[in-house]
């Protein structure tokens, strides 16, 4: 398993397979596809009301605009997401769902009965697929089966968000501009849909500081860590820094593109540290140039992860 063929993790395997394949790809490249999940349909609906959505009018879209509770429309222009890079201005506009959120924040579009009861389907249907992928390294690790499910309990306070991406056609590229810079996500899991085989997005290979692409297969759901697990594992697992570049300008390609992500998060008072498998026990946290800027490893107080989340969004809105 290396970056430059992602490790692909069939569903229909049998457990043992699947269990062994996802600690290989914890431990080597932090991001993985998997097939054979029953998302597809669902996926494909979801983009086709994220695309109304983005074809509204702006004045529509901001009375929507994102608050503190991480929830509404972020307008092109508002996120950083690579904080370190204050120059780079990301070429995109989003809307993050937040889980259980009241119908009045939500565009009409959204709040719609039957639209509102599929997205809260799909929200459950993403939340309950991370959670199965929880068991599964929890197996990995050999600790207990409900050692991480039982940090993400949807009756606490969710720190689930659907985020609707929508990156506009490129007419000019420029080096000033980026679709959405280095960064890695901050909680547990994101799980990504890509569209249409639209690719730019990339990961970094943190030991050998390169970038490589991730092939956009629409049928595969790709799979990243966030920063609590860099915590949890000491680094063994690595909360993986990706970006979206900006596509090749070809006057005979649409080269507009569509993603969704759901990132999953721990629930606030959870704490970064150590879990107790004996894979890690004798490890050393390694603090490369990622970890020191993301992470807050310096501090003697245990951060929960509710204080890593704050942190983490604060650098990268200005609300
Ligand atoms: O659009 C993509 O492919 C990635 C988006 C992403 O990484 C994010 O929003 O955290
Ligand atoms: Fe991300």
């Amino acid at each position: 398993m290396s970056f430059s063929s992602l490790p692909i993790i069939d569903l229909k395997a049998d457990e043992s397979t699947i269990v062994d394949s996802i600690l290989n790809a914890c431990s080597t490249t932090g991001f993985f596809y998997i097939r054979n999940h029953d998302l597809f349909n669902a996926q494909q609906h979801m983009f086709e009301l994220s695309k109304e959505f983005f074809q509204l009018p702006s004045d529509i879209k901001e009375n929507y605009t994102i608050r503190t509770d991480n929830h509404g429309f972020i307008r092109r222009g508002k996120e950083n997401l690579d904080s370190a890079n204050r120059k780079l201005i990301d070429e995109k506009e989003a809307f993050n769902i937040a889980q259980a959120v009241s119908r009045d924040r939500l565009p009409a579009l959204f709040a719609e009965s039957n639209n509102y009861e599929f997205i809260t389907k799909f929200y459950r249907d993403c939340y309950d697929l991370c959670m199965k992928l929880l068991v599964y390294i929890a197996k990995g690790f050999d600790i207990d089966l409900d050692y991480f499910t039982s940090k993400h309990k949807l009756e606490i306070e969710p720190h689930n968000i659907i985020r609707l991406l929508h990156y506009p056609p490129v007419t000019e590229r420029s080096d000033e501009s980026i679709r959405a810079g280095a960064h890695s996500d901050y909680g547990s899991l994101t799980l990504l849909f890509q569209h249409e085989h639209k690719s730019g997005l990339e990961v970094l290979d943190r030991s050998t500081n390169s970038w490589h692409p991730v092939e956009p297969f629409d049928d595969m759901i790709v799979v990243n860590f966030g920063d609590a697990f860099e915590y949890w594992s000491k680094g063994f697992i690595k909360s993986i820094v990706h970006r979206v570049v900006m596509p090749v300008v070809d006057s005979t390609k649409d080269n507009e593109r569509y993603s969704i992500a759901f990132f999953c998060g721990p629930n606030d008072s959870t704490l970064l540290t150590p879990i107790p498998s004996k894979l890690i026990l004798d490890r050393q946290f390694e603090k490369d140039e990622h970890a020191k800027h993301a992470l807050d490893l310096d501090n003697e107080h245990v951060l929960t992860a509710g204080e890593h989340l704050a942190m983490r969004l604060n650098k990268t809105y200005n609300y």
